[in-house]
C-alpha cells in the first residue's frame, strides 16, 4: 500500500485523509505569458531563512556581481508559518509534456484556509515588493537651480556608495539597536496605517567632524534599499521652493540636511527656521508619498533650538562620537585585516588617558600604512601622542557607556611634525595634521571650537 508521495510535496499522513488544500501557481499561464505571481512567490520563498536550513538547495549567481542566492530545488518542499499556521511551498516540474515551466504548489490546512489564504498572499506580494525594491540600482539626487526655468528640481546620479552598515566602526550594541529599528521600520506600515500616522523615521546624527556621520547615511540607504535625495540648502531660494522640493520627493527615499547646524549658525540659508520645521512636519503631516527617512547632520546640537529637536520631530538621536578604543580595533580590523596586535595595549593605554581622534583620521593613516600593520598601528600611536590633543577627553557620549564630561577644546600640542621615527606613511598622508588638511578639518576648527554634547538629553534607538 501507498501511502505517501514524496513527489506530491513531502507526502504526510494528513495527507492522506483530505486534511489540506492544494493551489498551485503556474510559471507560466494559458498563453504562455510569465505569471507575475511566480516570480514573486519564487523570490519570496528564496528570501526565507528555511531554505538556509533545509537539507540541500541550490546557490545560484544573483543579479549584482559576486551576489549569491539560494534558490529552491526541483521537488524540494520547505515550510512557513504565517500568523500561527504552518503552510508548505513544493517546487515542481509542469510534469505536462506539452506545457512548459515549473510549478509552485502550496499546501495549506483546509482547518487555516480561510483564515489566512488571503492574507498570505498579500504578505507575500509586500515583501516580494521589498525584495525588489532593495534589488534595484539606487539613485542619489541632488537639488539643483535650473537656469532656463529659474525652478529648483531634483537632479539623480546613481549611489554607489560602498559604506555598510558592518563597514562602520561603532559600538557594536548601537549598531545592532540601529539595525533593528530599520528593521521593524521597514516591517511597519500596517502598525502606522493603523495609528494613522505618515510612516516616516526621523534621525539625528551629531559629533565631531570625520566621526561617520556621511558615512552612515549612505549605510542606511544601502541597507534599506532606497533613494537618497540630498539637500543643500544654500542653492534653495525660499521657502516655497523648499516646500516644492519636498513635493517632488518619492518613497521609498533617504531625505538628508547635512551640516543643519552650521546653516542655523552661519545663517547661510535664505530658507528661514520655521521653513525648515515645515519641512519636517510637512512630510510628518505628508500629503507627498510615505515609507520615507530623513536625516539630519550636525556637529553639536547645542546651538539648535530645541523645538527642532523635540519628539515626533526627530526620533532617533544617535552620537558620532572621536574613536574609543573598541572603535580602533574595528578600524584596525577591517583597515588592517588585524584583530590582535603586541601593540593594542599600548594603544589602548593613550586611549584612557584620554587621547582621540576621529575615525576618519585614523583611518586614513591606516590606508596610507596599510602594507605593514605594525607601522599603520605605530602612526596611529605616534598621531594619538601628538595630535590626539585630549579631544577625547570632551566626548560625553551618553548611550554609548561612558559618562559625560565637560569638552576640552585644548590647544595644540607642540610635537606636530611629521615623520616621527618609527612612523611609515605613503600616499601623501604623513600626519594627522597632513590628513586634516585634506579633509578641510581646518574650517571646522576655526568655526567650532567649543563643543559640548548634551548627552543627558538623548533619545536613542530602542
Ligand atoms: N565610524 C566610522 N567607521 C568607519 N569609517 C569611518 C567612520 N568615521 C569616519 N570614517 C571614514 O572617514 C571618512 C570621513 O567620514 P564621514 O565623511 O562620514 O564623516 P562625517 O562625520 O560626515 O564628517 P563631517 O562632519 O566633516 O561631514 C570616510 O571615508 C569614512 O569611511
Ligand atoms: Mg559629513
Amino acid at each position: 500500500m501507498i501511502l505517501f508521495n514524496p513527489l506530491n510535496g513531502g507526502g504526510r499522513f494528513e495527507d492522506c485523509f483530505h486534511v489540506y488544500q492544494s493551489f498551485k501557481v503556474p510559471e507560466f499561464n494559458e498563453s504562455m505569458q510569465e505569471n507575475q505571481l511566480y516570480g514573486k512567490v519564487t523570490d519570496y520563498l528564496n528570501s526565507l531563512t528555511s531554505i538556509e536550513d533545509s537539507d540541500y538547495t541550490n546557490l545560484v549567481t544573483g543579479k549584482k556581481p559576486n551576489e549569491i542566492v539560494l534558490q529552491l530545488d526541483r521537488n524540494q518542499t520547505i515550510e512557513d508559518d504565517f500568523l500561527g499556521a504552518k503552510v508548505r511551498w513544493t517546487s515542481q516540474g509542469s510534469g505536462d509534456c506539452n506545457s512548459q515551466g515549473r510549478n509552485l504548489v502550496l499546501k495549506v490546512r483546509k482547518a487555516d484556509k480561510r483564515r489566512i489564504l488571503r492574507p498570505y498572499l498579500q504578505h507575500i506580494h509586500v515583501v516580494a515588493d521589498e525584495l525588489e525594491q532593495r534589488k534595484r540600482d539606487l539613485r542619489l539626487y541632488m537639488n539643483v537651480v535650473d537656469d532656463d526655468f529659474r525652478n529648483a528640481r531634483w537632479r539623480p546620479v546613481p549611489f554607489t556608495h560602498p559604506a555598510t552598515l558592518e563597514t562602520m566602526a561603532m559600538e557594536a550594541d548601537l549598531k545592532s539597536k540601529i539595525k533593528s529599528d530599520l528593521e521593524s521600520f521597514l516591517k511597519a506600515k500596517q502598525y502606522y496605517n493603523r495609528l494613522g500616522r505618515v510612516w516616516k523615521r526621523s534621525f539625528l546624527l551629531y559629533g565631531p567632524s570625520g566621526t561617520g556621520k556621511s558615512s552612515f547615511v549612505a549605510a542606511m540607504a544601502n541597507f534599506l534599499g532606497y533613494d537618497v535625495y540630498d539637500l543643500d540648502l544654500s542653492r534653495v531660494k525660499d521657502d516655497s521652493e523648499l516646500k516644492m522640493l519636498v513635493l517632488q520627493t518619492t518613497s521609498k527615499s533617504v531625505i538628508v540636511i547635512e551640516d543643519l547646524d552650521r546653516f542655523f549658525a552661519e545663517k547661510s540659508t535664505a530658507v528661514s527656521f520655521s521653513g525648515i520645521s515645515n519641512f519636517m512636519d510637512g512630510l510628518l503631516n505628508s500629503c507627498c508619498a510615505e515609507e520615507r527617512v530623513m536625516v539630519f547632520t550636525m556637529n553639536s546640537k547645542d546651538q539648535v533650538d530645541p523645538n527642532f529637536l523635540r519628539p515626533g520631530r526627530i526620533d532617533v538621536h544617535i552620537h558620532f562620537p572621536l574613536c574609543d578604543f573598541s572603535a580602533f580595533r574595528n578600524l584596525a580590523t577591517s583597515y588592517l585585516g588585524v584583530k590582535e596586535h603586541k601593540l593594542f595595549p599600548q594603544v589602548e593605554e593613550i586611549f584612557q588617558s584620554g587621547s582621540s581622534l576621529s575615525p576618519a583620521e585614523i583611518g586614513e593613516l591606516m590606508i596610507a600604512n596599510r602594507n605593514s600593520p605594525s607601522h599603520a598601528i605605530k602612526s596611529v600611536i605616534t598621531a594619538l601622542q601628538t595630535d590626539g590633543d585630549g579631544r577625547g577627553k570632551g566626548t560625553a557620549t551618553g548611550k554609548l557607556g561612558r559618562p559625560p564630561r565637560g569638552f576640552d577644546t585644548g590647544s595644540r600640542k607642540s610635537g606636530d611634525e611629521p615623520g616621527e621615527p618609527g612612523v611609515f606613511c605613503g600616499e601623501g598622508v604623513n600626519t594627522v595634521r597632513d590628513f586634516r588638511k585634506l579633509y578641510g578639518f581646518l574650517r571646522m576648527r576655526g568655526s567650532k571650537n567649543s563643543q559640548s554634547f548634551d548627552a543627558g538629553s538623548d533619545r536613542s534607538v530602542g
